[in-house]
């Protein structure tokens, strides 16, 4: 499978990785298409990809421009799937399946994956902050069983500057109990949503104490020690959407044979 590569699409970056390493990814940050074409051009040079599996969740001229830049690359496009049959077994709960955005889906799968036997509530913190909530039926049998989607950090302190004239130019403050000047006031309000979001997403799960937080995202590394010293038991993982995007590429390869 050597020229084979794995691509995660977020509203912020672009993930990838070569399918026999899926633990070293490296990131494309683009703010517009255009951008992320001279990235996406610079990568196709460099690794010459034979066959691309990719999932999106961003604007459709994203993929618009991977695939014209990799028009001589097969490029296989991954939804979200209504059940997960590979080593394991995981079962969407989504009104609608296909609605589920891919990088939730696939992140879910790589948790599970990585983080096997037991409950997860699985935090991404990336331009959008969502908390998907995953049940351990046993036996290698898990259920998706929904999740949050709020503003991600840096969404929050650009909202903010945008809509209130008083917080044109907020830089990042530090976390106080009671914060004494603009910066601090507003990183400590933002932290506290993100706190009581992952609040809710645990009490979602009855606060079992043997469920796993599983924290990924670009923004997650950021609030690191605040969500430590408040979440003892969290676990930081990188690349969660990559490692399912892997399974989904062998769960698909196992049925094959
Ligand atoms: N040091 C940082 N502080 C806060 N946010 C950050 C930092 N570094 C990256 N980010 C944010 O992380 C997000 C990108 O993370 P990523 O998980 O790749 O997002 P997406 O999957 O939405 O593209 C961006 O919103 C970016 O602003
Ligand atoms: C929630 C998201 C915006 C997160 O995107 P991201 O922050 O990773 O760029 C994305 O997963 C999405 O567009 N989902 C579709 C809607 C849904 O999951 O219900």
């Amino acid at each position: 499978m050597s020229g084979t590569f794995l691509i995660d699409i977020g509203n912020s970056a672009l993930k990838w990785a070569a399918i026999s390493t899926p633990q070293n990814t490296g990131v494309m940050v683009y703010s517009d298409p255009i951008e992320l074409a001279e990235q996406v051009r610079d990568f196709y040079q460099k690794q010459r990809p034979e066959l691309i599996y990719a999932c999106t969740v961003a604007d459709a001229r994203v993929a618009e421009t991977l695939n014209a830049v990799c028009r001589r690359t097969r490029v296989e496009w991954l939804g979200s799937q209504r059940i997960f049959r590979g080593r394991l077994t995981l079962e969407n709960r989504y009104e609608d399946y296909s609605k589920l955005g891919a990088d939730r889906w696939y992140a879910a799968i790589g948790a599970v994956a990585k983080h096997p036997g037991t409950g997860l509530l699985v935090i991404q913190m990336g331009t959008a902050l969502t908390a998907d909530s995953i049940h351990c039926l046993g036996e290698s049998r898990y259920e998706y069983l929904g999740g949050r989607i709020a503003p991600g950090p840096t969404m929050m302190y650009t909202m903010l500057m945008g809509g209130a004239a008083r917080l044109k130019s907020i830089a990042p403050g530090t976390l106080s109990r009671f914060p004494l000047n603009t910066n601090d006031a507003v990183t400590t309000g933002i932290f506290d949503c993100i706190e009581g979001f992952m609040r809710g997403g645990l009490a979602s799960l009855g606060e079992d104490a043997s469920v796993k937080l599983v924290v990924t995202g670009g923004a997650a590394r950021f609030f690191e020690f605040e969500i430590r010293e408040r979440f003892p038991r969290a676990v930081f993982d990188d690349n969660l959407v990559i490692t399912g995007l892997a399974a989904r590429v062998a769960s698909e390869a196992e049925k094959e044979h």
